[in-house]
């Protein structure tokens, strides 16, 4: 491995062009004690969304918007986001920031709830895209209402799937390193979808459904 492979992560990381609402999205989510994602894993959500010409995306962890913001640029006009978070205040935060960016209201829906209890009354096989922005152990739990949802063709990330830089070190076993990286592997070898793994960020998770 090269020594300047840091150097290269740091840079990747720092080359999206981010908005203002979702550079302002992001400090509100770390003031209040969140981890929103970086400027890289939302260039790369954007990216994912356009390139499946997404109409419908469903979001475990709305936060603060940030995400969301970037999921709503990557789908056209007509696109409408679905973000699911337990926390009322996060909400709050996210559907200003949506009205601040000029997204109107028609285009997302904010529901509050756990995703557990939420996920499996949405729709089977008719989402472009979920995205499960939650902890390893969460994110376990709900992969397989996730994909249920997922048309042929759709798409699914994971944030956090390197946890920390905690994954690729087998001599680390605590239960979130250990959830994500089963997660990772068990989306691997599931015949019905194709996934990488990106080192974007805390490691992102992309798997499509072929069947
Ligand atoms: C990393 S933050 C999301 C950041 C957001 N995607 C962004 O970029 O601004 C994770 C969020 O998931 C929410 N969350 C965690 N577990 C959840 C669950 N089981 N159901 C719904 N929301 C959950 C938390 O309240 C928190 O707001």
């Amino acid at each position: 491995m090269s020594a300047d492979k840091t150097l290269s992560w740091s840079y990747t990381e720092e080359f999206p062009r981010e908005g203002e609402q979702a550079a302002q999205a992001r400090l509100r989510g770390i003031e209040l004690g969140i981890s929103p994602v970086s400027p890289a894993t939302g260039a790369a959500l954007r990216m994912l969304a356009a390139s499946v010409a997404a109409k419908s995306i469903a979001e475990i962890g709305t936060g603060t918007g940030v995400s969301g913001l970037w999921l709503l640029d990557g789908m056209g006009a007509d696109g409408m986001l679905t973000t699911i978070d337990v926390e009322a205040e996060l909400q709050r935060e996210a559907r200003r920031a949506f009205d601040a960016a000029g997204h109107p209201g028609s285009r997302t829906r904010v529901i509050r709830g756990r995703a557990s209890d939420v996920m499996p009354r949405m729709a089977e096989r008719s989402y472009d895209m979920v995205v499960l922005d939650v902890e390893p152990d969460e994110a376990a739990a709900l992969a397989d209402p996730a994909v249920r949802m997922l048309r042929v063709g759709g798409v699914l990330a994971v944030t956090h799937a390197l946890w920390k830089d905690h994954v690729a070190d087998p001599a680390r076993r605590d239960a979130l390193t250990v959830a994500a990286r089963e997660l990772g592997k068990s989306l691997r070898d599931r015949e019905d979808l194709l996934t990488s793994l990106l080192p974007v960020e805390d490691g992102l998770l992309v798997s499509i459904r072929q069947a």
